[in-house]
C-alpha cells in the first residue's frame, strides 16, 4: 500500500532535504540562555519522529484510502497528493501530480507497535533523566491523528507516558526515597518540609488516590468512560505487567545510600488558561484555578501553585495520571468522538537523594510529556459555539509553536527574535528550546485522502522543526567540603524566610538559581538580597555544602534566638523612640503657642501706637492747611501786615511737618520690622498706614508747592512796596499822587 505512490513513473518526488548540521554552530543561538556557560552546552537537532496511524474500518469503506503517504526508507515518507486535494486542483494540469518526500530521525508505520514507538523515540530520554538530565517529548498532529493514542493509549496497549512511567520506576525499584521531605519547587529547585507539611501532603495524596477509587468505582458502574477507557476495558494492573520487564540498570557504582524521590504533576492549557488536572474540583469547569506561568531569573518556566504528588510505584504513578486523564477537555467532534481539547502536559520530577543522616538532593531531573491538541480545519470539523473557540486557541497557539520553530530554524543564519511569549504552550516549552534540556517531537499523521492538505502542512512544520538544533544542558554535580569558616558564612546569611518556609536550603550550586521574575515575585526585596548572597557564595565555590545534623541544628537554632533577640530589641527601640518624638513635639507645640501669644500682642500694641501717631499727625496737617489759607485770606484783606514774621512762622511750620514726617516714616518702619508681615492681620492695617502716610507726603509737598508761591508772591509784593516808598521818598507827595493817578 504504502510504496504505490513510487511505483507511479509520473511522480517527480521532490526532495526536501536536511542538511547536513554537523558544522559549527557556536554563533546560532541567539535565544539561548545567557547565563549558561557554553562550555556545558551540547548542541543536537531536534529529534522528529514520524508515526502513520492506520485505517479505520469506516475510513477504508469511505474510499480515504489512496496511497497518499508511503515510508521509502526508515527515516524518510513520500506524499502525493490524491486527485481530489485541493493543492492538486491548484496545480498545473499540464504537471504531474506532485509527491513530496520528508526525512525524519525514524518514520513509523501504521504496523508499529507502542512498545517499538516508545524503544525508538522516548527511552533513551528517560535514561537520560534517570541520569539527571531534562527532557521533553511532544506529539504534534492534525486532529484525529493518533496523537493520544501514542502518548497515552489504551491501557491494553500504553503509549509513551504509561511506558516511561514503568520504565523509571523498574529502573529505580529497591532505590525509591519514600519520606516526602523533600519536594521539587519552582524549576528546579526542592524544598525541605516540615513535619506538619509532609503530614499534609501524605493526607492530599490519600485523598487524592481516594478520590481515584471512587471514580474509578462509579465509572464501573455508571459505564462513564474517559477517552482512554473507551479504547479498551482493561485494568491498571495490565499496563503495568505488559511492561513491566522494562528498565535500566543504573550505574553500577552508584552508592548504596543514592535514593529517588519521584513527583508527577499534570495540567493542561485549555483555551490559553492552564489549569491543574490533579485539583480536587478540577472537574467542575466553572471553578477551575487558573494557574499562572513564571520563570526563574535564568528563563526557564514554570507554572506556579502546580501541585506535584509524590509517587513510590509505577502503580501510584498510573493512578494520577489516570485521574488526571479524567478530567481533561475532551469533546466530540465531527472528526474525532474524543477530541482534546486542550494541550496536556504529565511532568515526572526526579530528585537524586544522598540518604544519609540528613537527606541531600544531588540533583533535579524532569521529564515533560505533551500530548497537543490537533490542529483542525473549521470547515471540515463544522465545529460550533465552543468547540470553535477552542479550535481557535488550538490553531493559535499552535501557529505560535510554528512560528517558534521557523524562527529558530532562521536563528541558525541570522539572529532572530523568537516569540516564545506568544502563547502559553510557546512560553512553557521554550526552556527545551533554550539549554535546559532534550527536547523531542512525535508527529501523527492518518493516510486519509480527505486530510491531504492538513497532512502536508504537518509535514512541512515538521521538516523545518528537523533542522532546528536546541542546546543541551550537561549536569554533573560536584560535592565537596567547605572549611568551618565559609560553612559558618553561609549560615549567617540564611535569611528568615528561608527558615520561615522550612527551609528552602541551596544545596546543590548546579541548580539554577530561583528567584522569579520581578513582576511575578512575591517575596521582599530583602529576603532576595539575602539569597544572592548565598548565591554568590555558592557560585563562587562552585561547591556543595555538607554539614552535621547536630551542628547545623544548633546552629539553626542559635540564629533563632538571635533572631527573637533582635525582634524584641527593635520593638523596644521602636516605643522609645515613639515616645521622645510625642515630648519633643508636646514642647515644642507650647513654646509655638506662647510665641504666638506674644507676637500677638506686640502687633496690636503697636498698630493702637501708629494710628494714635498717625491722628495727631494729620490734625496738625490739617491746622497745617487751615491756617495757610486763613493766613492768606489775612494777607489780601488786611494788606501786608508783617511778611518776614509770616514767612519765619510758614518755615517753622514745614519744618515741623517734616520732622513729624520723618518720625512717622520711622515708626513705620520700626513697626514693620517688628511684625510679622506675612500675617495678613498685620500686614492689612500696615499697608493703610503706609497708604495714609503717602497721602499726608503727597498734601505735604503740595502745601510746600503753595507755600513757596505764596512766598514769591509776598516777596514780589514787598519788593514793590520798597520800591514805592523810596519813590515816594525822592518825588515827594505831589509827585506821589500824580504818579497814583497815572
Ligand atoms: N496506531 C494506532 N493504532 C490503532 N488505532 C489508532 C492508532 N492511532 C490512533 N488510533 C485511533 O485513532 C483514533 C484517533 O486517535 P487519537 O484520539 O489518538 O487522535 P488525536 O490525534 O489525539 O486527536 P485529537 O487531536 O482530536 O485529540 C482513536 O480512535 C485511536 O484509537
Amino acid at each position: 500500500m504504502m510504496e504505490s505512490g513510487l511505483k507511479d513513473e509520473t511522480v517527480r518526488p521532490e526532495m526536501i532535504v536536511v542538511e547536513d548540521l554537523r558544522r559549527n554552530l557556536s554563533s546560532e543561538f541567539g535565544e539561548c540562555s545567557d547565563l549558561q556557560d557554553p562550555a556545558d552546552l551540547v548542541k543536537e537537532h531536534l529529534k522528529v519522529y514520524l508515526r502513520i496511524r492506520p485505517f479505520s474500518a469506516a475510513e477504508i469503506e469511505n474510499g480515504e484510502s489512496q496511497d497518499c503517504v508511503a515510508i521509502q526508507l526508515p527515516e524518510t515518507v513520500l506524499l502525493k497528493a490524491p486527485r481530489s486535494s485541493l493543492s492538486a486542483r491548484l496545480s498545473d494540469k499540464s504537471v504531474p501530480v506532485t509527491a513530496q518526500r520528508f526525512q525524519f530521525s525514524q518514520v513509523y508505520g501504521p504496523e508499529t507497535r507502542q512498545k517499538e514507538m516508545f524503544d525508538g523515540t522516548v527511552r533513551s530520554l528517560v535514561k537520560d533523566v534517570l541520569e539527571g538530565q531534562n527532557s521533553l517529548v511532544f506529539t504534534y498532529g492534525v486532529t484525529n491523528a493518533g496523537k493520544t493514542f501514542t502518548y497515552l493509549g489504551p491501557d491494553s496497549n500504553p503509549g509513551i507516558l504509561p511506558c516511561s512511567l514503568n520504565m523509571i520506576f523498574g529502573s529505580l525499584e529497591g532505590r525509591i526515597f519514600n519520606q516526602m521531605c523533600l519536594k521539587p519547587q519552582r524549576c528546579r529547585d526542592f524544598i525541605r518540609l516540615t513535619k506538619e507539611q509532609q503530614n499534609e501532603e501524605a493526607a492530599s495524596k490519600r485523598n487524592l488516590l481516594k478520590l481515584f477509587k471512587e471514580t474509578d468505582a462509579h465509572k464501573n458502574t455508571s459505564c462513564q468512560s474517559s477517552k482512554s477507557d473507551l479504547e479498551d476495558g482493561s485494568s491498571l494492573c495490565d499496563i503495568s505487567s505488559t511492561v513491566n520487564e522494562n528498565s535500566f540498570a543504573l550505574a553500577l557504582d552508584m552508592d548504596i545510600n543514592t535514593k529517588f524521590s519521584v513527583w508527577v504533576s499534570f495540567c493542561e492549557i485549555y483555551n490559553e488558561n492552564i489549569h491543574d488536572l490533579l485539583e480536587q474540583n478540577a472537574s467542575n469547569a466553572s471553578r477551575r484555578t487558573n494557574l499562572r506561568l513564571c520563570q526563574d531569573v535564568k528563563g526557564n518556566a514554570f507554572i506556579k501553585e502546580l501541585k506535584w504528588v509524590q509517587v513510590n510505584s509505577a502503580d501510584e504513578a498510573f493512578k494520577v495520571m489516570k485521574l488526571g486523564k479524567r478530567n481533561q477537555s475532551i469533546s466530540s467532534t465531527k472528526l474525532n468522538l474524543l477530541s482534546s481539547r486542550s494541550h496536556s502536559i504529565f511532568s515526572v520530577r526526579i530528585l537524586k537523594v544522598e540518604d544519609v543522616g540528613i537527606p541531600r538532593v544531588e540533583s533535579v531531573s524532569e521529564l515533560a510529556l505533551c500530548d497537543l491538541a490537533g490542529s483542525e480545519r473549521c470547515a471540515k470539523t463544522q465545529n460550533k459555539g465552543d468547540r470553535l473557540k477552542e479550535a481557535g486557541n488550538i490553531n493559535t497557539s499552535l501557529l505560535s509553536l510554528g512560528k517558534c520553530i521557523n524562527a529558530l530554524r532562521n536563528n541558525q543564519q541570522a539572529r532572530q527574535h523568537v516569540p516564545f511569549r506568544e502563547s502559553k504552550l510557546t512560553h512553557y516549552l521554550q526552556g527545551y528550546f533554550t539549554g535546559r534540556g532534550k527536547a523531542c517531537m512525535i508527529v501523527n499523521i492518518n493516510q486519509c485522502a480527505s486530510m491531504y492538505d492538513e497532512t502536508l502542512n504537518v509535514l512541512k512544520f515538521s521538516a523545518v522543526a528537523q533542522k532546528v538544533v536546541v542546546l543541551t544542558t550537561k549536569i554533573a554535580p560536584v560535592v565537596v567540603k567547605r572549611s568551618a569558616r565559609e560553612v559558618s558564612f553561609i549560615i549567617n546569611n540564611v535569611d528568615r524566610r528561608a527558615l520561615r518556609r522550612s527551609s528552602l536550603v541551596r544545596w546543590d550550586p548546579s541548580l539554577e538559581d530561583v528567584q522569579e521574575d520581578s513582576d511575578t515575585e512575591e517575596e521582599d526585596e530583602e529576603g532576595s538580597e539575602m539569597e544572592d548572597t548565598i548565591l554568590d557564595a555558592e557560585d563562587e565555590g562552585k561547591e556543595t555544602v555538607l554539614l552535621d545534623k547536630q551542628v547545623y541544628e544548633a546552629q539553626l537554632q542559635l540564629i533563632e534566638e538571635i533572631q527573637q533577640q533582635l525582634r524584641k530589641e527593635r520593638a523596644e527601640l521602636f516605643a522609645l523612640e515613639s515616645r521622645v518624638r510625642e515630648e519633643v513635639t508636646k514642647e515644642f507645640s507650647e513654646l509655638i503657642s506662647h510665641m504666638q501669644e506674644d507676637y500677638s500682642e506686640r502687633i496690636s500694641r503697636e498698630r493702637e501706637l501708629i494710628e494714635e501717631r498717625c491722628e495727631r499727625r494729620l490734625e496738625i496737617l490739617k491746622n497745617l492747611v487751615g491756617k495757610a489759607a486763613g493766613e492768606e485770606d489775612c494777607v489780601e484783606s488786611a494788606g501786608i501786615k508783617s511778611e518776614e514774621e509770616n514767612h519765619v512762622y510758614l518755615e517753622g511750620m514745614l519744618d515741623s511737618i517734616s520732622n513729624d514726617l520723618v518720625e512717622i516714616r520711622k515708626d513705620a518702619q520700626a513697626a514693620q520690622s517688628c511684625l510679622v508681615t506675612s500675617d495678613p492681620r498685620v500686614s492689612g492695617p500696615l499697608h493703610d498706614l503706609e497708604k495714609k502716610v503717602m497721602e499726608l507726603s503727597e498734601q505735604l509737598s503740595e502745601a510746600q508747592s503753595q507755600l513757596s508761591l505764596k512766598t514769591q508772591e509776598l516777596e514780589t509784593q514787598s519788593r514793590l512796596s520798597d520800591e514805592l516808598d523810596d519813590m515816594k521818598k525822592d518825588n515827594g507827595e505831589p509827585r506821589a499822587k500824580a504818579m497814583g493817578a497815572d
